[in-house]
C-alpha cells in the first residue's frame, strides 16, 4: 500500500492510497503538468478530494486542472492554429483586394491562393508543439475552412471577396468543388501524415506549388498541347513536375533541418523526381470531368510517396 507523506491536505484526514490511486492521478488531469507534480498535488488533483474537504486541497485542485487545461504546449498550439487562421483568412482577404482594384485577374487569383494557402499551411506546422495533440490543432485550420467554404458555397451566408479571390466565374457553388475538395486534402494529410513523414509534405506540394504552376504557366505560355490531352501543354506539364520537384526539395530539407524527419539524401533527388514525374503525368490526363486535380494529383503523389518512402507511423 502506498502511504501519502502528511501535508496540510492530510491535517483533516489522512488516507493512504493504493498504487492505482497514483497511477489514476498521473494518467489524469496532472498528465498535462508541465512539471513532476509532488505526492501531495497529486492526490489532490486526483478523485481523492473526497476525501478532504480543506480549502487549501479545493485550492490546489483549481491550480492544477488550470495548469493541465493551460500546459505551454496547449498555449502553443492554440497561439498556432489562431496564427494559421488569420493568416489564412488575410491570405483570401489581401487577393480580395488585388482582385478588387483589378491588380490581377480573377482566375490568376484563383492560382496563386491555391499555391500559397497549402506551402504556408505546411511552411506553419513547425509553430505547433511537440504533443500528441499538436496534429489535432493544426487540423482546426482546414477543418474551419471547409466549414467555412461549404457555407459560402450554399449561399447561406455572402463573402463577396472569398468568391472573388477562389473561384472561376463569381458562381459561390464553385467553393464546392476544387477549393472544398483542396482543404479537405489538407486536412487528410495533416491528421494522416503530419509532419513526421515525407509523405504528407511531398503531397500537398505537389498539390500546392505543383498544380498551381502548370495552371499559371500553361495558361500563358502552353502554345504545344499535349497530343492527348489538347486542354494541356507541354510547358504547363513541364512547368508542374518542376515546380513541384524543387519545392518539394526545399520543403524537406526545412523540415529535416528543423529535425523533424530524417531523411537519406543520397537518394532523395530521384525519389523526389518520382513522385514529382507521376503526379505530372497524372495531372495531365483528361480526366478532370471524373476526378479534380485537387484529388488525383495529391491521390497519386500520396500513393507513390509511400511506395518510394515507406509507410508513415501514424
Ligand atoms: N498541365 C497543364 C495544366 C494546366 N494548363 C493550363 O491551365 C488551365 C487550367 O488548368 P486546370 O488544371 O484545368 O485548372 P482548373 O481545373 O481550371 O483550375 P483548378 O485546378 O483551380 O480547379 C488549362 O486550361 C491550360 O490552359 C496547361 O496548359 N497545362
Ligand atoms: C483556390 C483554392 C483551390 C482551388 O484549386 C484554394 C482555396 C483555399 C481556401 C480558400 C483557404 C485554405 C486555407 C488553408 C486551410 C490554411 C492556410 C493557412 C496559411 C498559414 C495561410
Amino acid at each position: 500500500m502506498t502511504t501519502w507523506r502528511s501535508a496540510p491536505c492530510f491535517s483533516s484526514f489522512y488516507a493512504s492510497f493504493s498504487p492505482s490511486y497514483y497511477s489514476h492521478c498521473s494518467s489524469s488531469l496532472v498528465r498535462q503538468w508541465w512539471r513532476r507534480p509532488s505526492t501531495v498535488e497529486m492526490a489532490c488533483c486526483d478523485g481523492a478530494m473526497r476525501f478532504f474537504t480543506t480549502s487549501s486541497c479545493r485550492a490546489r485542485r483549481a491550480r492544477c486542472v488550470i495548469s493541465s487545461v493551460f500546459s505551454p504546449t496547449i498555449i502553443q498550439d492554440a497561439g498556432a492554429t489562431v496564427v494559421s487562421l488569420g493568416g489564412a483568412y488575410s491570405l483570401v482577404r489581401i487577393f480580395d483586394v488585388l482582385t478588387d482594384q483589378n491588380v490581377i485577374d480573377q482566375k490568376l487569383s484563383r492560382k496563386i491562393v491555391h499555391v500559397l494557402s497549402g506551402l504556408l499551411f505546411v511552411f506553419s506546422w513547425p509553430l505547433f508543439s511537440s504533443s500528441m495533440e499538436a496534429r489535432i490543432f493544426a487540423s482546426i485550420v482546414p477543418l474551419l475552412n471547409s466549414f467555412r467554404l461549404v457555407i459560402y458555397g450554399l449561399s447561406l451566408a455572402k463573402d463577396e471577396g472569398l468568391i472573388k479571390s477562389v473561384t472561376r466565374e463569381g458562381n459561390p457553388k464553385e467553393l464546392l468543388r476544387g477549393p472544398l475538395y483542396y482543404v479537405l486534402v489538407l486536412l487528410f494529410c495533416v491528421i494522416t501524415f503530419w509532419r513526421n513523414s515525407p509523405v504528407g509534405i511531398i503531397s500537398l506540394t505537389m498539390m500546392s506549388a505543383g498544380d498551381g504552376f502548370a495552371d499559371i504557366v500553361g495558361r500563358r505560355y502552353g502554345k504545344v498541347k499535349l497530343p492527348y490531352n489538347g486542354d494541356k501543354s507541354l510547358a504547363g506539364s513541364m512547368s508542374m513536375f518542376f515546380s513541384g520537384f524543387f519545392t518539394s526539395l526545399g520543403m524537406l530539407y526545412y523540415y529535416s533541418s528543423l529535425g523533424f524527419i530524417e531523411l537519406d539524401w543520397s537518394n532523395m533527388v530521384e525519389k523526389v523526381a518520382l513522385v514529382s514525374g507521376v503526379a505530372t503525368i497524372v495531372e495531365s490526363f483528361p480526366i478532370g470531368d471524373v476526378l479534380d486535380d485537387n484529388i488525383s494529383v495529391p491521390l497519386s503523389s500520396i500513393l507513390m510517396a509511400i511506395l518510394v518512402f515507406g509507410t508513415p507511423a501514424l
